[in-house]
């Protein structure tokens, strides 16, 4: 009986993978994969060759689970450790190398040239633990496992490695390898895990293929600013405080020299302001001017004017120290609204000028460094930009108004604008957005990576994938037991559909997808959902377009895919030719030495069923698809729709976690409270749907999109809030013109804009769309896109989920809408409403006949294509110019004919002189319809007088056809 490579590995526990080589290497060719299947010839062949070998297979798994428990052990300290009898390695002391080996990260291990050594190619399958049962050779390091960087000093215990040497490495190579690549890469990434974030994040080990985690795990994102380059970087004030201010104290030119020269880099203010009383009197005692007014002027001649208030600015300052200076200083200001004006107007116009550059250099010379680097949260408004970047609020201002843009300091400035001014004012800036709810709990929930002891077993998700009518739904229903594919509308699948199937006990989930080419989007989120794509081809037809398709959005997803060559029992077919292009698009069929699992089908009389299920479950264990269900579940929605009396129904699947009724959800734009589960298959009530379930969910404020990622939280107004954001998102975008879709309200307002209907020159077809799921409207914007003609402009003025109402009517009859209704029916009033306005309603239930149909709609709208047809030629002979009528060119027809009712182009001398409609042809001076070659006729041009013999006349007409899109 033929046995499965998979399973005699099992049975004689050894890798799969190995026996594949194995099979090769003893002459079984033709078994590219572990699911090829073996007769009892070929397993003896095998079973032969391994006791040829001897593998004792027990130990082989003895060192495969003693790798697991060792902190960072590779499999070499197995090695060793399993080498010799316990009672030797009991009473010897470790030997360097093990304690080297044990203290050895797992990363360096792998590393390790030692284990490299061992990762030999399967020769002989013998292990180490054969040696370990032989008799003790005399000791010696393990130099080939692993040389300890000095001798031990102690006396060596018996080596057991030494009497195994030649087969040794061979023996240990796939375990090995296997520990170190496979199997033990969930140990290294829990000690690098629990190190770093309690085992709560992702590590790095568990990227790639493994899904276990259920869901895709993202890596921790960490954004840390660069350290600032500049060395006179000011310390950031902290949040709250208030900013720095420079003391108004005017001191004397002097004192602020000296100041800066360092004398008075420690002294107090008390001692500054003494020095600069000092200075003052030794300055009073010279001439007469003194105190704050001498930095200004500078001039001996002011000094008489000012004298009387420097004086008394002295006086004060001497008499009450520090509280002198601040009545002075208001004095001062007060002299500066009035009198110090008065006293500045008196001096020269020069040094007025100089003194006002010298502030403003001061200005600059003060300002804070030029900070780089700057780590700037947004928004924020000028003032937090300009003291983040170091650089003043006005020069920002300046800048934002060089930009045309007026602002004040207060103003909130967006990531946009920043970056604006930090190119403007080179700038080197990290802009760091202020985190959202969104990032703060569905970005952790993504993230969240489950303990390896969490983790149970799951069903497979299993998606059919292949070109339109193949046989999808049809095996699926012979699968299920059910008679879906009699229903369709059309006989095609339009939906994505979910269902679970127990075959004895083992549970796989199947998602049926539709094959039509329209449905891109339903395929590739079948795909990605998907753990093992089962790609149909109908044997008859081969590989065509949307297999293609199918084959390329399961090779983006990464997962393993078996084929079902369908349609085996139409008579005649060949199973080789299917095969052979399997393997143009890189799939090469395991029977002929690929890893690419064929198995033959036929949906009509049952044929290869068990065989298809078989393969897909072993195709699952051999993956070992886990996922942890007691947390919060997480999955994707495959498809909702609105329905009447049920509110929506989201068809979700569960990828990790449990949902359970009254569960809080938010899914796109939509949130809301599970109020229930049901069968996606029997329509019966779940309380709660596991990993890997597909489950009907109703409860949602409104339908999610189709491929939205559900989360459940623990708090419905986080729910409600992330929901809300996420809406006014995808509002704004489409509101900035990214799609097309026209609220009334702003419909109304562009028509009272004179907005709409600008482009006069193309015709436009107002659509709006009502569907039943959202997997439908993007199908049919699919095909709307493929309209698109330069003179005609499609507008989609609404399109959403849900019967047709009034508000569509209405909208329609405002701005001259064809109303398109994909599986949906107007409502009563909308009916009753649809005459009175005169408003066109089109229905479909198969989307191939809507296509053809808006084809035709946009065809009607094509302006018809003039074409010109030529009539034939006439040489004027002689001109007759004839009072009353006009000039008469006696011509013979030459070639063709000449037809009442043509176009005559006038050529002489080999140009084209002119094109004028024919007024009247006449043989005889009789009008006649039409002159054949050969014959002499008179003809007379409207317009067209000039006419000379040897003119030659060239006769046309212009005839308009219809345009077709093809
Ligand atoms: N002879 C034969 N006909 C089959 C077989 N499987 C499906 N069909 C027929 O092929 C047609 C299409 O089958 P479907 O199951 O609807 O194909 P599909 O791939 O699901 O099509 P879409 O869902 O529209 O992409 C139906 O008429 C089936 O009866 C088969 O194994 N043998």
């Amino acid at each position: 009986m033929a046995v499965r490579i998979y399973a005699l590995a099992k049975d004689l526990k050894i890798d799969s993978k190995e026996l594949v080589q194995i099979c090769n290497k003893v002459g079984v060719t033709g078994k590219g994969s572990a699911l090829a299947s073996l007769d009892d010839d070929e397993v003896e062949k095998v079973k032969k060759h391994l006791s040829q070998l001897g593998a004792p297979k027990v130990e082989k798994v003895a060192i495969k689970e003693d790798v697991r428990p060792v902190r960072g052990a590779g499999p070499l300290g197995t090695a060793i450790k399993k080498a010799g009898p316990p009672a030797v390695l009991k009473s010897r002391p470790k030997s360097a190398s093990e304690v080297e080996v044990e203290d050895t990260p797992a990363s360096d291990v792998k590393e390790s040239p030692a284990i490299a050594a061992t990762q030999v190619p399967v020769e002989a399958p013998k292990a180490s633990v054969e040696v370990a049962e032989e008799p003790v050779a005399p000791v010696k390091p393990a130099a080939a496992v692993s040389p300890p960087a000095e001798p031990p000093a102690a006396p060596r215990e018996p080596v057991v490695m030494e009497p195994n040497k030649p087969v040794q490495p061979a023996a240990n190579a796939p375990l090995r390898r296997e520990a170190i690549l496979g199997g033990a890469s969930s140990r290294i990434r829990d000690i690098g895990g629990r190190g770093r974030s309690g085992g709560n994040r992702p590590s790095g080990g568990s990227e790639g293929g493994d899904r276990s985690g259920g869901g895709k795990k993202r890596g921790p994102v960490i954004n840390l600013a660069a350290v600032p380059k500049s060395p006179t970087r000011q310390p950031r004030p902290a949040a709250g405080e208030a900013p720095a201010q420079k003391p108004e104290i005017r001191l004397s030119k002097d004192v602020i020299q000296g100041h800066k020269q360092g004398q008075g880099m420690k002294a107090s203010l008390e001692k500054l302001v003494q020095d600069d009383v000092d200075s003052k009197k030794a300055d009073s005692g010279k001439g007469k001017v003194g105190g704050a007014l001498s930095s200004f002027t500078g001039t001996g001649n002011e000094r008489g004017r000012a004298g009387k208030a420097a004086d008394l600015e002295e006086e004060r300052t001497k008499k009450k120290g520090i509280a002198g200076m601040a009545s002075a200083r208001a004095d001062r200001n007060k002299g500066r609204r009035g009198g110090r004006r008065d006293i500045e107007r008196s001096f020269s116009h020069g040094d007025d000028r100089r003194r006002r550059r010298t502030i403003t250099r001061t200005g600059k010379n003060t300002a804070a460094p030029r900070k780089e680097n700057v780590v700037l949260e947004l928004p924020c408004s000028i003032r937090s930009f300009s003291e983040a970047a170091g650089i003043s609020a006005a020069q920002v201002l300046k800048t934002l108004m060089g930009m045309g843009m007026m602002m004040n300091i207060n103003a909130q400035i967006d990531q946009g604008t920043a970056e604006l001014i930090a190119a403007e004012l080179d700038l080197e800036i990290s802009l760091k957005s202020q985190t959202s709810l969104e990032e703060d709990l569905i970005d952790q929930i993504e993230e969240r990576a489950d303990e390896e002891a969490d983790l149970v077993p799951r069903q497979p998700i299993v998606t059919f994938l292949g070109h339109v009518d193949h046989g999808k739904t049809s095996l699926l229903d012979y699968l299920i037991g059910t008679r879906i594919v009699k229903g369709e509308a059309g006989g095609i699948t339009q939906h994505i559909r979910a269902y679970e199937v127990d075959k004895d006990g083992r549970k796989i989930t199947f998602v049926d997808t539709p094959g039509h080419e329209a449905f891109t989007e339903m395929r590739a989120r079948g795909a990605n959902v998907t753990d093992i794509a089962v790609l149909v081809i109908a044997a008859d037809d081969g590989i065509m377009p949307q297999t293609e398709e199918a084959i390329s959005h399961a090779k983006a997803a990464g997962v393993p895919i078996v084929v079902a060559l369908n349609k085996m029992d139409i008579p005649g077919v060949d199973s080789n030719r299917p095969m052979t292009q399997m393997t143009e698009h890189g799939l090469t069929p395991s029977e002929w030495g690929g890893d690419v699992e064929v198995v033959r089908t036929s949906a009509t009389t049952g044929l290869g069923m068990d065989e298809l299920l078989d393969t897909l479950l072993t195709v699952s264990e051999l993956n070992e698809y886990k996922a942890n269900p007691n947390r919060d579940a997480l999955g994707v929605c495959l498809e909702s729709e609105q329905q009447a009396d049920r509110g929506v129904i989201a068809k979700f699947v569960v990828q990790n976690g449990t949902l359970k009724v009254g569960d809080v959800v938010v899914c796109g734009p939509a949130h809301g409270r599970v109020k229930a589960l049901t069968d996606t298959l029997t329509g019966e009530p779940m309380r709660e749907a596991g990993p890997s379930t597909p489950v009907n969910v109703t409860g949602l404020d409104q339908p999610p999109g189709a491929g939205d990622r559900f989360h459940v939280l623990d708090n419905i107004a986080e729910a409600r809030e992330i929901a809300e954001t996420r809406e006014f998102d995808s509002k704004s975008q489409n509101l900035s013109g990214i799609t097309t879709k026209v609220s009334f309200e702003h419909f109304q307002q562009l028509l009272q804009d004179g907005k709409l209907g600008k482009s006069e020159d193309r015709a436009k077809l107002n659509l709006i769309i009502r569907a039943d799921m959202k997997g439908s409207l993007e199908a049919i914007d699919k095909e709307i896109a493929k309209f698109d003609h330069p003179e005609v402009e499609i507008r989609v003025l609404q399109r959403s989920v849900g019967g047709i109402t009034v508000a569509d009517v209405t909208l329609a009859s405002a701005s001259d809408a064809v109303i398109l209704g994909f599986n949906v029916i107007p409502d009563e009033a909308a009916r009753s409403m649809v005459d009175d306005r005169k408003v066109e309603i089109r229905r479909y239930d198969v989307i191939y006949k809507m296509t053809d149909d808006l084809k035709a709609m946009i065809e009607g709208r094509l302006k018809p294509e003039e074409r010109v047809v030529e009539l034939g030629r006439a040489v004027v002979k002689q001109v007759f110019s004839i009072s009353r009528v006009g000039v008469v060119a006696g011509s013979y027809v030459a070639q063709g004919s000449i037809e009442r009712g043509c176009r005559i182009r006038v050529n002489r001398d080999g140009r084209t002189i002119g094109d004028y409609p024919l007024d009247s042809i006449r043989r005889h001076k009789e009008d006649v319809k039409e002159v054949p070659r050969g014959m002499e006729c008179g003809i007379r041009l409207s317009g067209f007088n000039d006419i000379k013999q040897d003119d030659v006349l060239e006769a046309y007409r212009i005839e308009e056809f219809a345009r077709t899109l093809d």
